[in-house]
């Protein structure tokens, strides 16, 4: 007959998956308890990351050393350890760890860019807040994950392909920013009509086998909608944080809550909200709402969010020596509202 004791020994030797401490150092024995009638061990474990591979093999060793110990029968369940300990050892991460965006331990911040449907501008939204990042200084990395309607490279004006090197992709770098897109993958823009699983496994694959380097922050200009996609990053990467790209119309914004409410459910936080196309500005400064007003503050409200910013309707001044035609230059009216944007956004995460 196996006792607590024994059962907590067992335990404490084995190492969490991703953090590679033993279960004893992660404190992450939650619950023990023995029918001894039946001989049944059930085990509560907190682990770094749940739902994973990682969290199967675990299991399967659990169970393996438990019985070999004298258990008839084992019951697991796994959760995930608190935010404060993912903190403590993030702090001790070696380096390889600490770049590693899927690890848990990843020092990566990761902002999924959400709308609740098409043509809102979250592409552009996306573009010009990673720009702003990295003319704040940061080292951005943005993935272009709106897979049936990548637009990334065209925004930004990137003629090259990403580079491939002992099975490693290297994304193009435009702007102070890497960037990696669907569209780099697609021969002559050809429609894409995979459906859930197949997006899952792109994205990882772009988590995966994309060379991102040192950076501080990576940014996904999500598929519109509140769908498998979105869902799939949550799952990839719990710490993830979310913003949401609205219309000022009422009604636009009420679609896009929808998406803010999955992020809510999903436990992400939604770092705020932006509005685009907010007004048109005439060359006498007057303000003309052109698509409806206040969408974007009570979208804020009803996701307990602020509202980051306000991006008026209009284009970039092009450069034809540098051609990004949807991004704006820093000092432009709106190249101002961006970085004012950016460096709240940084406020919130560092
Ligand atoms: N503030 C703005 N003023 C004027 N035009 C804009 C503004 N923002 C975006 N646009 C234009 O609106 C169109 C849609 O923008 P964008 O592709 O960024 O939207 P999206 O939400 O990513 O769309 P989808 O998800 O369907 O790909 C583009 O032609 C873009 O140039």
């Amino acid at each position: 007959m196996i006792n607590e004791q024994q059962v907590r020994e067992i335990l404490g030797q084995l190492q969490d998956p991703f953090l590679h401490r033993t279960l004893e150092e992660t404190n992450g024995i939650v619950n023990v308890s023995i029918k001894e009638e039946k001989n049944h061990v059930s085990v509560k474990v907190a682990i770094a990351k749940t739902n994973t591979p990682e969290q199967l093999q675990l299991q399967m060793k659990i169970v393996e050393k438990l019985k070999e110990a004298g258990a008839s029968t084992v019951g697991i369940r796994f959760e995930e350890l608190p935010t404060e300990v993912l903190e403590r050892f993030r702090g001790k991460a070696n380096e390889a760890e600490s770049r590693d965006i899927l690890s848990p331990l990843s020092t990566v911040k990761v902002i999924a860019i959400a709308s609740g449907k098409g043509g809102v501008g979250k592409s552009t939204v996306s573009v010009n807040l990673a720009v702003s990042l990295a003319r704040l200084g940061k080292k951005v990395g943005l993935i272009d994950a709106d897979i049936y309607g990548f637009s990334v490279p065209d925004m930004m004006g990137i003629e090259e392909m990403p580079t491939v090197k002992n099975d490693r992709i290297y994304p193009v770098e435009r702007k102070g920013v890497k960037v990696i897109s669907m569209g780099f993958f697609v021969e002559n823009n050809a429609p894409i009509i995979w459906r859930g699983p197949m997006l899952g496994k792109v994205l990882d694959q772009f988590f995966r086998d994309v060379e991102w380097g040192d950076i501080d922050y990576l940014l996904l200009d999500l598929p519109p909608g509140t769908g498998d996609v979105a869902l799939d990053v949550h799952q990839a990467l719990p710490t993830s944080k979310e913003i949401i790209v609205t219309t000022p119309h009422p009604t636009a914004a009420f679609v896009a809550a929808r998406a803010g409410a999955m992020a809510v459910q999903t436990n992400h936080e939604v770092l705020g909200v932006i509005e685009n196309m907010a007004w048109y500005e005439s060359k006498t400064g007057e303000r003309e709402y052109v698509f409806g007003k206040g969408g974007g503050q009570k979208l804020a409200e009803e996701l307990r969010t602020d509202l980051l910013g306000q991006i008026p309707l209009g284009q970039p001044d092009w450069d034809n020596e540098d051609f990004a035609p949807s991004i704006y230059e820093e000092n432009h009216p709106t190249g101002k509202i961006y970085l004012d944007i950016a460096q709240k956004v940084i406020n919130k995460l560092e």
